[in-house]
């Protein structure tokens, strides 16, 4: 059993991560989907009510109601799957649900990328209103977030990815920490030294890992990790 949670703020490439898990036939639960079914259950329109809903869910049950909410969607896809992915953590009281009921099998990612980088990746998505269109611009929602405790839920993390190189390589490093439980090199930082060498017993001799995380800097092409490029050594 291994559950992955991501935190990040927004435009860092949580949703990528997601895809790649998906790619991998890993399911993906994510705080929306909880949010969605209880909006359902109340006979409220997920599509319309959804903000509403999550806020009166903490207001009602506490600040770790939809993270409570969605273990029974854990443990539901956790009976066909080793692994599950879940996306979309933003606080520290929703890292300790978790931690409680998964113990060492959970796995925090923070997914962290500049907010210049953020900003222009989520203009180039063009999912978003734009601020100039009347939408909530990146600083008012990473204040939001931060609102919510995600820097907090940052801190708490097993292993950091910098997202700032291409997006392959990104998907490669998803890839490898999904398949083999640990980060498989030492390019990521690890904030919680005692879940370092978890990491390592876990997955880091796995014979899967080697090829691909040699294969990464080749996939690299933005130049802005040039300082984890040089960092990179092989493993003994
Ligand atoms: N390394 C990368 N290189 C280029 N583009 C990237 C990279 N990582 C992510 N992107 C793109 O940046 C955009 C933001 O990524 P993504 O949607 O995964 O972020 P998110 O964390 O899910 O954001 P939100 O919280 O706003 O939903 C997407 O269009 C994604 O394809």
């Amino acid at each position: 059993m291994h559950v992955i949670g991501t935190v990040g703020l927004p435009g860092s490439g949580k949703g990528e991560a997601a895809t790649v898990a998906r790619e991998d036939g890993i399911p993906v639960v994510t705080m929306g989907d909880v949010v969605r079914q209880e909006t359902a259950d109340r006979g409220l329109d997920p599509t319309k009510d959804h903000g509403t809903v999550a806020q009166a869910l903490r207001e009602e049950n506490g600040p770790a109601a939809i993270a409570e909410r969605s273990l029974p969607m854990i443990e539901d896809r956790l009976q066909n799957h080793e692994t599950v992915l879940v996306d979309g953590i933003r606080s520290d009281t929703e890292v300790d649900t978790f931690e409680e009921r998964f113990g060492e099998s959970f796995t925090l990612i923070s997914i962290e990328a500049p907010f210049e980088v953020r900003a222009d990746r989520i203009d180039a998505r063009g999912r978003d209103v734009r601020e100039a269109d009347g939408g909530e611009g990146l600083a008012a929602r990473d204040e939001r977030e931060r609102g919510f405790g995600m820097d907090d839920a940052m801190d708490r993390a097993d292993i950091v990815v910098e997202n700032t190189d291409s997006l392959e390589a990104f998907h490669e490093r998803i890839r490898s920490i999904i398949r083999t439980g640990s980060t498989g090199d030492d390019r990521d930082s690890d904030r919680d030294g005692d879940r370092d060498s978890d990491n390592n017993e876990s997955g880091g001799d796995n014979p899967e890992a080697e090829p691909e995380s040699e294969s990464e800097p080749e996939l690299g092409v933005d130049t802005t990790t040039e300082t984890e490029a040089e960092t990179e050594e092989p493993q003994p």
